[in-house]
């Protein structure tokens, strides 16, 4: 099977707002950013490597962005909704260089080969480390949790600034063996996360059905037996009430969440937000207003907005 290449010339500023975009709202099978910078930086990084840049093939005048998608998919339709992409976000200031785009094939074998090549362990915290399934990994501390991973087709690889933020707040909530509910659950890595952190059971839901299979896979990767997966879209059809609900998704789509939530939180209980970008932040917060919580904390990544939420009477 082939797959379709869309490559846009690009700026560095829109790197996350393009990512969100293919994978959430064209649902894309994968993306791929090449920077100008992280070639320069190469050397830096490493004093016995001499990056020679006039040797590097294709090399970004800024950012390349490429997404990926099945074949079956109208390029034509997909080139002027990136169009149509980049324009908006010319309109909110951000620079989007030459905003040029072209597209090609690439056979998906290729493709897998590529991803193993560029995805690597994430030693994340003190707590946490995010392992690739074809890695192999020494803790950094003994009781350090390994989440082994293969994100195959669904968001959630770890390297995103959306899922770090979750997972920060998800560290800082989770005090005690708590029930959780992830909303959007992509390859499972939150869930995952949690469990290993210590929750006593979790439910994690995803509207895709790649992502309910990729974080069945990866929930069996890691051996865990109290995280149940469910094909739901936000928290339709979802029974139970929960003493954490942490979802990572788009602002809009978060809108139409926060009025779930009251029903589905225990007492006591904490929700986590994240994906949200800083410009959508004071919709966010007058819609949690409106429903009777309040922010506890925030945590800023970049241009990206993580939330710890209680109700208002805690
Ligand atoms: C940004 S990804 C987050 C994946 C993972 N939780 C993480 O933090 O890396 C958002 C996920 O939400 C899912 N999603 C989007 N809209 C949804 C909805 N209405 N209900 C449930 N899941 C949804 C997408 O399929 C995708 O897997």
């Amino acid at each position: 099977m082939k797959l379709l290449i869309i490559k846009i010339e690009t700026s560095h500023e829109v790197e996350d707002a393009l990512n969100i975009y293919s994978q959430d709202v064209l649902h894309c099978l994968g993306t791929e950013s090449r920077k100008r910078s992280d070639f320069e930086q190469a050397g830096w990084e490493s004093d016995s490597t001499i990056v020679n840049l006039s040797e590097i093939n294709d090399l970004p005048q800024d950012l390349q962005f490429l997404a990926y998608f099945d074949i079956e998919q109208d390029k034509a339709e997909l080139v002027e909704k990136y169009q149509k992409k980049l324009a908006e976000l010319k309109s909110y200031g951000l620079q989007i260089g030459k905003a040029k785009i072209t597209t090609s094939y690439i056979k998906d074998e290729d493709w897998n080969t590529v991803w193993q090549k560029f995805y690597h362990v994430i030693n994340f915290s003190r707590h946490l480390a995010i392992v690739p399934e074809w890695e192999d990994y020494q803790p950094a501390f003994k009781d350090q949790q390994l989440i082994k991973l293969d994100p195959g087709l669904a968001f959630g690889t770890g390297t995103h600034k959306t899922t770090q933020i979750a997972l920060m707040g998800l560290e800082q909530a989770l005090t005690e063996p708590k029930t959780v509910c992830d909303v959007g659950t992509g390859s499972g890595i939150l869930a995952i996360a949690s469990s290993l952190l210590g929750a006593s059971s979790v439910v994690a839901t995803d509207i895709s059905d790649e992502a309910v299979t990729a974080a069945k896979e990866n929930i069996a990767l890691n051996h865990l037996a109290n995280i149940k997966v469910e094909k739901a879209s936000l928290l339709n059809g979802v029974e139970g009430k929960y003493d954490i609900i942490i979802a990572n998704i788009l602002a809009e789509i978060l809108l139409e969440l926060i009025p779930e939530l009251n029903e589905h939180l225990n007492a006591g209980g904490k929700v986590i937000f994240s994906g949200i970008d800083y410009t959508q932040l004071d919709k966010i917060k007058a819609a949690l207003t409106k429903h009777d919580f309040k922010i506890d904390l925030t945590i800023e990544h970049g241009r990206w907005v993580g939330l710890i939420i209680e109700r208002k009477d805690n």
